[in-house]
């Protein structure tokens, strides 16, 4: 990768300068709009950020070494509350302190949701936000480096040119060579009544599908905001990024009876520092953060603000509420031991070495490798009717609008991939220890449209006189399986996971395939097993699902748009605007209403494309 002069600035220098713009968060769709925002010279935009930056750490640059930067420096390293729902267990839920956010740190996977997501949050009142609206913003993201007919042929790569955007920053690859399971994934999910989708950018993921990845066609390297939109922008004059510095609160004043953002106090090298702005602040710190700032800046709900010491300025209940994450399941088996796995790479260091050179001679081998075998299933297609009706008459009576609007899905549920379904070489359970010269492969399950609904906010004030502050971790508590809508979440990925042990018992992967080792099979385990000897006969996960289920780490809903209901349920309005501030907007996954049926961060990129858009169409007004 060309990396370009890269101006370096200090937090004085920084603070001196007058900005039209600052944004808080350099990463996902913090740096969608720091370009976007910046290709007009007469712009002048800040960025802060509190991680490093770096492009060419090979831990965030090669696509087969994702996951080695989990719980490292680029890493927060939040945790969740203890979740009652998931017995007592507290989940670690890593978010990117890096530029480029969570883009640096993701698994790369480019999927888009279906129409009927996008269409869910304008019929709650979010105007512009419908499929149709949202359809040119993918596309400007994205340049689809299509696949060729042979490609296509042999690896089921297909797209459907029109859906795809052609000069957008964020390329979008199918990889060259797939691992052996991925070669066996469509014939083994087509048996199962699972199409193959030739078009799943087009407003429908059902079905099986090769994904897309945000990777370089040319490197074979990720593609993170950081290198797709800041780098390319690094040198314009009016753009200025200031990494390493943590901002600590937004500005508030009042004017004409109005509270209006003017600027940022933040923190760096130990100093503190102010910096002001003339137009807005935008707060794309993502799903976690942009809550916590709020809250510590007095926006929120005044019990919380108090009980942290900080005075209330804007009273708005939903400030960190709202919150929805995918969880997840991940079943491990023993894979036939010539097949060769992320774990054979790092204990072998002939096949290490061979793996380097492929990479760095061809761009090939297995660190261009990604996990790319997915599949949306709808609830009919992996629940037996009777069981989903049932579990289906235990839908909660909606209390808002919003859960209104989501459980009419339910309803009509065949129309969207309300669970997905991923078959990886590896072993991705915390849980399960693997066994040297063992190969594993892994059936991941997530559950795409939660009931469960939780929350984070900042922590009440120790003892201490002093408010809350920034380095105390907000609290994150998802409400995993709780509550009535958390039940049902709970019983639909119980019998879900029947279908997922299912496609591994199915030919040709099923030939990969020596046992199921977590849970063990009836064979294996111990007669008082409850997965492998229940009660009923059929096998049941119950226990295994409560005590074993993980973040997918997609949080979003903690800033949601209110739609029709503005702040009585929102925290900002359809163009992202804060209710009772002027000047101060957010732009992450935070607004997001509704979770989508997707992996989020094309979603997320388009997101930060519509609201520079609507940013530069109001300063015209
Ligand atoms: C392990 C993992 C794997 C994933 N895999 C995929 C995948 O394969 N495909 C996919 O589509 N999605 C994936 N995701 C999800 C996706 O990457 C995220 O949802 C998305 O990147 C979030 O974007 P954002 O803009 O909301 O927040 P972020 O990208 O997280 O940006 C927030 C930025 O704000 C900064 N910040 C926070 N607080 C402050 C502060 N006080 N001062 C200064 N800066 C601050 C942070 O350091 C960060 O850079 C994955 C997520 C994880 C964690």
């Amino acid at each position: 990768m060309t990396i370009p002069h890269i101006p370096s600035i200090t937090p004085s220098a920084f603070s001196a300068l007058k900005f039209d713009y600052l944004i808080i968060g350099g990463g996902t769709a913090g740096l969608v709009l720091a370009a976007r925002l910046s290709t007009h010279s007469t712009i002048t935009v800040g960025v802060i950020e509190a991680g490093p930056m770096t492009f060419n750490d090979p831990i965030i640059t090669v696509p087969g070494r994702f996951g080695e930067s989990l719980g490292g420096r680029y890493d927060w390293q939040f945790e969740t509350t203890p979740q009652p729902g998931l017995n007592g267990r507290a989940l670690k839920w890593p978010r990117g302190k890096v530029l480029g956010g969570t883009s640096a740190l993701n698994f790369m996977t480019w999927t888009r949701g279906n129409k009927e997501d996008y269409d869910a949050w304008k019929e709650l009142g979010n105007e512009g936000w419908g499929w149709d609206d949202l359809l040119p913003y993918f596309k400007k993201t994205e340049t689809l480096h299509q696949s060729t007919p042979e490609h296509q042929a042999q690896h089921q790569s297909h797209f459907d040119a029109e859906h795809h955007g052609t000069e957008g920053p964020i390329t979008s690859i199918y990889s060259k060579e797939y691992s052996v399971p991925h070669q066996h994934w469509h014939a083994t999910l087509n048996s199962l009544g699972l199409e193959t989708n030739k078009s799943h950018f087009s407003g429908s993921n059902l079905g099986a599908f090769t994904t897309l990845t945000s990777v370089d066609p040319t490197t074979r390297t990720r593609v993170s905001a950081a290198t797709a939109y800041y780098l390319p922008s690094a040198e314009r004059e009016n753009l200025h990024v200031l990494t390493e510095a943590t901002v600590q609160v937004i500005l508030l004043e009042t004017k004409n009876d109005e509270y209006v953002a003017t600027g940022v106090g933040y923190a760096c090298n130990g100093e503190k520092f102010m910096a002001k702005v003339s137009h807005e602040v935008i707060l794309c710190a993502g799903s976690v953060q942009s809550p916590q700032l709020l809250e510590l800046s007095g926006i929120g709900r005044p019990e919380i603000l108090e009980a942290a010491g900080i005075p209330v300025k804007v009273a708005n209940p939903n400030v960190g509420k709202n919150l929805q994450d995918h969880m997840m399941t991940a079943m491990v088996y023993e894979l036939d031991s010539t097949l060769i796995g992320p774990a054979e790479l790092r204990t072998n260091p002939i096949l290490a070495e061979a793996a380097e050179k492929a990479y760095k001679t061809s761009q090939s081998g297995m660190y261009a490798m990604l996990p790319c075998a997915l599949s949306y299933a709808s609830l009919s297609q992996v629940i037996p009717s009777p069981t989903l009706s049932s579990i289906l008459s235990h839908l909660p009576p909606a209390e808002t609008n919003r859960d209104q609007v989501l459980e009419k899905q339910f309803v009509d549920g065949k129309k969207r991939g309300q669970i997905e379904y991923i078959f990886d070489i590896g072993n991705w359970s915390p849980y399960f220890q693997r066994e040297e010269g063992k190969v594993y492969g892994t059936m991941l399950m997530m559950l795409q449209l939660p009931l469960s609904k939780g929350c984070i906010h900042i922590p009440p004030k120790d003892h201490a006189p002093r408010p809350t502050e920034i380095n105390n971790n907000p609290v994150i508590n998802p409400k995993y399986f709780q509550g009535s809508g958390g039940a049902l979440d709970f019983a639909i990925m119980t019998h879900a996971q029947r279908f997922a042990d299912k496609i591994c018992s199915t030919k040709p992967l099923s030939t990969l395939i020596r046992k199921r080792v977590f849970p063990l099979e009836a064979k294996e385990a111990s007669p008082f097993d409850p997965v492998a000897h229940p009660v009923t006969g059929e096998e049941d996960f119950t226990d295994w699902v409560r005590n074993y289920t993980t973040t997918d780490w997609h949080p979003i809903g903690t800033c949601a748009m209110g739609g029709y209901t503005g702040d009585r349920a929102g925290v900002v309005d359809s163009r992202l605007r804060v209710y009772g501030v002027k000047g101060l907007r957010i732009a992450d996954a935070s607004i997001m209403p509704l979770h989508i049926c997707a992996h989020p961060q094309a979603t997320i990129y388009a997101i930060g494309e519509k609201a520079a858009s609507m940013i530069l169409e109001d300063r015209l007004k």
